[in-house]
């Protein structure tokens, strides 16, 4: 079953324009939403979340679509993110109080289960909590409203290692009895080598590729070769770097065909990103 589906969704800003963008993820797994800065993650999420209009397209969550059902998908979603600073000065407790109003399927037991759970303490200031805190609060919240698809707008920014895999782990976790699906949006691609099932891929407002992980690198090669060799693949490559011992480049899986001596190996999503990205600069 498809938890989200977004269909040839188009939004125009006077300098960027999200152009076509559509991808699925099914239910119980992890997708994570990778690009650079301003690729148009974030609006892609507010459309999802209904927070901004659409120019075009359609997005359906857990089969229903998110206009037409507003109300009745916001019991069904979850939104956490690094950064929460509002109400910083109130107590934990008294944000739960006015978040809960606005669930009908609210549970206590499992708020309580979850606070237990992340060492949240009730009597602590939302300003006293630390990143990673807050992002567990944020999912605490969610959990405990049922919420059954996550989706996490660079939850893992401004943490420490420790704390990052912590999180990591606690998002394995929560997939592993098929309900709950997580869209998990960073521009730290070594968090989504851990977790993620799928990665979607944006750049400049449309989406390069949405696939499981493994076939979404396999769907590329980082070559190394000398400069003589260069020659032989440069109109292929979709962008390199040469240095003193000759060039690195990377091109898509199906526009290589091995030749002796230039080296290919599967790119990480870091090296995906990087090269894809400098792609309409010059080559240096
Ligand atoms: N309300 C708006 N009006 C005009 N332009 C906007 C608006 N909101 C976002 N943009 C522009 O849309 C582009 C995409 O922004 P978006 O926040 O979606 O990117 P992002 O991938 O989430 O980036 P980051 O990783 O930096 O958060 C940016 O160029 C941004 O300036």
């Amino acid at each position: 079953m498809l938890v989200l589906d977004i269909k040839h969704l188009n939004k125009h800003y006077e300098h960027f324009s999200l152009k076509d963008v559509s991808f699925q993820l099914e239910k119980g797994y992890i997708m994570g939403f990778i690009g650079i800065n301003g690729a148009g993650k974030t609006t892609t999420i507010k459309s999802i979340l209904n927070l901004i209009s659409m120019d075009g397209g359609e997005i359906h969550v857990l089969g229903k679509n998110i206009t037409q059902h507003e109300v009745e998908l916001k019991q069904e979603i979850g939104y956490a993110f690094g950064d929460i600073n509002f109400y910083s000065r109130s107590k934990i407790k008294t944000l739960t109080n006015v978040v809960k109003s606005f669930y009908r399927n609210w549970d206590d037991e499992t708020y309580r289960k979850y606070l237990k759970k992340f060492n949240l303490i009730e009597d602590k200031k939302i300003a006293e909590l630390s990143t990673g805190m807050k992002v567990k609060y944020s999912l605490a919240l969610a959990l405990s409203h049922g919420a059954k698809l996550l989706i996490l707008d660079e939850p893992t920014s401004g943490l420490d290692p420790a704390a990052r895999d912590n999180l990591l782990s606690i998002f394995q976790e929560l997939v592993q009895d098929g309900e709950i699906s997580i869209l998990f949006s960073t521009h730290v691609t070594s968090d989504l080598e851990k977790c993620a099932d799928y990665i979607t891929y944006i750049h400049d407002g449309q989406i390069v590729n949405s696939a499981e992980k493994e076939a979404f690198v396999d769907a590329f090669r980082l070559l190394n070769g000398t400069k003589e060799q260069l020659e032989l693949v440069k109109d292929r490559l979709i962008s390199y770097k040469t240095n003193s011992f000759g060039f690195t480049g990377l091109i898509h899986t199906k526009d290589f065909e091995p030749s002796p001596g230039i080296v290919s190996a599967i790119p990480n999503l870091e090296e995906i990103m990087i090269y894809y990205s400098r792609k309409e600069e010059a080559y240096v």
